[in-house]
């Protein structure tokens, strides 16, 4: 499936085609907003849908620590091994277990005027025309707007990172690029005022008061990196916020990082007894050097915006999950349960950790970093729990 154009967002085509995975959207409540619902019976695992970005970017930092990955489709382009190598400072590691490995790389293209690094010629020409022809620089000239840009995010966003400024330098280069950019723009409108609920772009917390000067110096330096009066919309205090809301509330991470993989398939091996043990004190031991060495980094290796997907609610006794089989930015939404035709299709927002936790750690952990107070069947079933309910939450409250 070819990434969608900015201009093709909303169109009549992909309505057809959210109805071809046999889901639909359907306004649920004033909480919740809108949603998706299955037009036919999922058995568990079953492929939901499949879905390739409308615009994704790897993570700031996690380009500036040397992670390597396709500058459009985000697939790894180095092994697990040389990832913990390069990244614990210890050339000689060795993974156990390197069957559990992708082993087989695509060979690297580059960007002749950056060097950005591309999976496959399709990729290479896919981000020519959707963004780079407009955002092709030399990451060492520190004056241009975009370096300057991405020093200013920086400085107000570390790691683990969940978001990239360059999703949005990105959707606005695919408004310009679009064969009719007022239409493209029009079209960018109406995907942020129907996922932006006024909530989200009155108190998104990147939208917080804390953030006013650095929101203004951000919008300053987007400014100009796109002098054009087809984005004036966009450029303005109001348009501004709302990207930063709508790339706020639906980003989803890209889970393509091959040392996470190489994890996961590790838990999935049938090993028993002292073996299990030494795997995952193996694991346990590179994440603490890992740690130490180049500080809190996610699963992720950078972040989407998805049509379908953004119309995703949470639960906390979600029916579906998102996974990245391919390695690269294209997700599947899959039945983590059996879900009858009618019924709503919900994934977690939270990690399995968090999902085990009482009712008042996982609404604490939704209100802090998505903002919204969680509607969900779960938290109702559970109102009668008093409000902390483990030692740990007690400490978690106490932090
Ligand atoms: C990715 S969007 C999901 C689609 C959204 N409902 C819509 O109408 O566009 C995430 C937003 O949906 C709402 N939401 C998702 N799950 C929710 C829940 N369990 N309870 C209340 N609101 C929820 C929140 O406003 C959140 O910021």
């Amino acid at each position: 499936m070819a990434t969608a154009l900015v201009s093709d967002m909303y169109t009549a085509a992909e309505q057809r085609a959210a109805s071809v995975t046999a889901v639909e959207e359907r306004f649920i409540s004033q909480a919740m907003g809108r949603g998706l619902f299955a037009t036919r019976q999922f058995r568990e695992d079953d492929l939901i849908f499949e879905e390739t970005p409308v615009v994704s970017c790897q993570f700031v930092y996690n380009k500036e620590y040397g992670y390597r990955a396709c500058d459009q489709c985000l697939r790894s382009l180095e092994t697990a091994e040389c990832n913990v190598r390069r990244l614990c400072q210890e050339p000689l590691l060795v993974l156990p277990h390197p069957e559990c490995a992708d082993t087989a790389l695509p060979a690297v293209l580059l960007c002749p005027g950056c060097q950005a690094e591309y999976c496959s010629e399709e990729c290479r020409r896919e981000a020519w025309q959707q963004h780079h022809q407009l955002l092709c620089y030399a990451p060492s000239h520190s004056d241009h707007p975009l370096t300057r840009l991405l020093v200013e995010w920086k400085q107000h966003h570390y790691p683990p990172e969940t978001l990239s400024i360059l999703l949005l330098a990105r959707l606005l280069a695919g408004v310009l690029l679009s064969p009719d950019a007022v239409t493209a723009s029009a079209s960018l409108a109406r995907f942020c005022h129907a996922s932006v609920s006024a909530r989200d772009a009155a108190s998104h917390k990147l939208l917080g008061p804390e953030f006013v000067q650095h929101i203004h110096a951000l919008r300053t330096l987007m400014a100009e990196v796109f002098p054009d009066p087809r984005l004036a919309e966009w450029m303005s205090e109001e348009g501004f916020k709302s990207l930063l809301a709508l790339v706020g509330s639906n980003g989803q991470g890209v889970a393509s990082s091959p040392l996470a993989r190489w994890v996961t398939r590790c838990d999935d091996l049938p090993l028993k007894g002292q073996d299990r043990d030494q795997l995952d004190a193996f694991i346990d031991n590179l994440y603490e050097k890992l740690d130490s060495t180049v500080g809190t980094f996610l699963n992720t290796e950078g972040s989407g915006l998805y049509r379908l997907q953004s119309l995703l609610n949470h639960s906390c006794r979600p029916n579906a999950i998102v996974t990245f089989p391919h390695n690269s930015h294209t997700l599947q939404v899959r039945a983590v349960r059996d879900i009858a035709p009618g019924q709503p299709v919900f994934i977690s927002y939270l990690d399995d950790c968090t999902l085990a936790r009482s009712r008042h750690s996982r609404r604490k952990t939704l209100r802090e970093n998505y903002v919204f107070a969680c509607a969900c069947e779960r938290c109702d079933d559970e109102t009668i729990q008093p409000d902390v309910t483990s030692d740990e939450d007690m400490d978690d409250d106490e932090q």
